[in-house]
């Protein structure tokens, strides 16, 4: 069954046949957001067939639907390379402490934070952890979400991770949305390791990690590289275990400290370092002369209180960047990503156009995507967004707070 949208006013993000990019989008590249005004978009199993401008509408398509855009805009649905979606239970006990002042460092030390959530997950089956994901997916998706990262990290024993693993990997069968599964063992010390990080590292190099391959349960693989939790020693060497079963680092690195992940990462060969509110001028040198990704998360940076993430500096410093959700019950409790989009401009001042190619087409680089996501190109799997009747792409991060999604496209099928 095929389907013909027309009268689109701005089909944003769209892309010659077998384009490629040569790689995410820096510098001037990233404020550049190809629109074609006036067109239609037609799409036939779950792929995107052909666009163009109206006055070239393919006539005499047997058995498809007409959508009359009628004015709205279509754009390809977010690209959300950085959630913690499979978790147990809410923190808005945590929420509340930090109201009354105590930092997001204070509550994971008297064991809040990711102890907290790894307690909750240990406790609960596969089967209701899956109702919940599957659940929280759905609801991103109606935000505009096509495709998705999803991290463990919340086990922190063997079974934990390899039941929020399998979780992922039951989402990846039989969810729509295009999902990539990262390896997040490294999350925090659990506390019987607390003062044993030798041991713990052992657990995860011998006893999860040859699981996760055999049983081919990760894309990616994580570490938390933060005062506190993982050094950028230990950080490397997680990195080099996962790298023997062909995990490529996603690292968490420089949110609440100058912690060294950020050179780690890039030393690492990591596809993205992910978080960046605490950055200097080594950090943002050594990021820009690399191939990996920054991804920034100004939802996290907003919740926490924190700085906001350098966006401007690293932009015109070269980097590469992405924008996404961080979903987690402790630093980000939404998977908006049009919330992310209006963060990044009004509080890192990138322009309208550099966030949605932050948060399609370069967050599809940051999951490995790129071939068949984040930009109107034929070939593409048709994840699209239908906005309502807007005055502007500029109008989405302006009206911040306004569900401005009409419609969701998943590969050919509205959500
Ligand atoms: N910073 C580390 N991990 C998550 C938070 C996890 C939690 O607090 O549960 C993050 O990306 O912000
Ligand atoms: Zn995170």
């Amino acid at each position: 069954m095929a389907t013909l949208f027309t009268n689109i006013s701005a089909l944003a993000g769209t892309y010659d046949a077998g384009e490629g990019l040569g790689g995410p989008l820096r510098s001037d590249a990233l404020a550049t957001l190809p629109i074609m005004q006036n067109a239609f978009l037609l799409v036939e199993s779950g792929r995107i067939v052909s666009f163009g401008p109206m006055d070239l509408v393919p006539v005499g398509i047997p058995d498809h639907d007409i959508i009359d855009a009628d004015g709205r805009i279509i754009l390809p649905a977010w690209c959300d390379s950085h959630t913690h979606l499979v978790f147990g239970a809410s923190r808005e006990n945590e929420f509340i402490d930090k109201i009354k002042g105590l930092s997001y460092a204070e509550i994971a030390a008297k064991g809040g934070g990711i102890l907290n959530s790894a307690a909750r997950l240990n406790g609960m089956s596969e089967d209701e952890l899956f109702r919940l994901a599957v659940e929280r997916l759905h609801e991103a998706a109606r935000l505009g979400t096509g495709a998705i990262e999803i991290k463990s990290g919340y086990g922190l024993t063997v079974e934990g991770e390899l039941k929020m693993l399998r979780v992922i990997k039951k989402l990846k069968q039989k969810s729509a949305l295009s999902i990539k599964a990262t390896f997040l063992g490294a999350h925090a010390f659990p506390p019987e390791y607390r003062d044993n990080h030798e041991g713990y590292l052992r657990l995860i190099e011998e006893d999860m990690l040859p699981v996760i391959a055999r049983e081919q349960l990760a894309d990616y693989i994580d570490v938390f590289c933060e005062h506190g939790f993982f050094s950028p020693q230990e950080t490397e060497r997680i990195c080099l275990a996962g790298a023997r079963y062909g995990l490529r680092p996603k690292i968490h690195a420089n949110q609440l400290n100058l912690s060294g992940g950020v050179q780690t990462g890039v030393k690492m060969n990591a596809l993205s370092v992910d978080h960046l509110e605490t950055m200097d001028e080594d950090a943002i040198r050594s990021l820009a002369g690399s191939n990996t990704i920054g991804t920034l998360l100004p939802t996290a940076a907003f919740f926490l209180r924190m700085p906001f993430q350098p966006a401007r500096q690293l932009i015109d410093a070269g980097c590469a960047i992405a924008i996404a959700t961080d979903f987690n019950p402790g630093s980000s409790p939404s998977f908006n990503m049009n919330l992310v989009m209006a963060m990044s401009c009004i509080q890192m001042k990138m322009l309208p156009e550099e966030a949605i190619n932050a948060a399609t087409i370069n967050g599809a680089y940051a999951m490995g995507l790129e071939a068949e996501h984040g930009c109107i190109r034929v070939g593409n799997h048709a994840n699209l967004i239908l906005t309502h009747r807007i005055p502007s792409l500029a109008y989405l991060p302006y009206a911040f707070g306004t569900n401005l999604v009409e419609t969701v496209m998943i590969k050919g099928e509205f959500i």
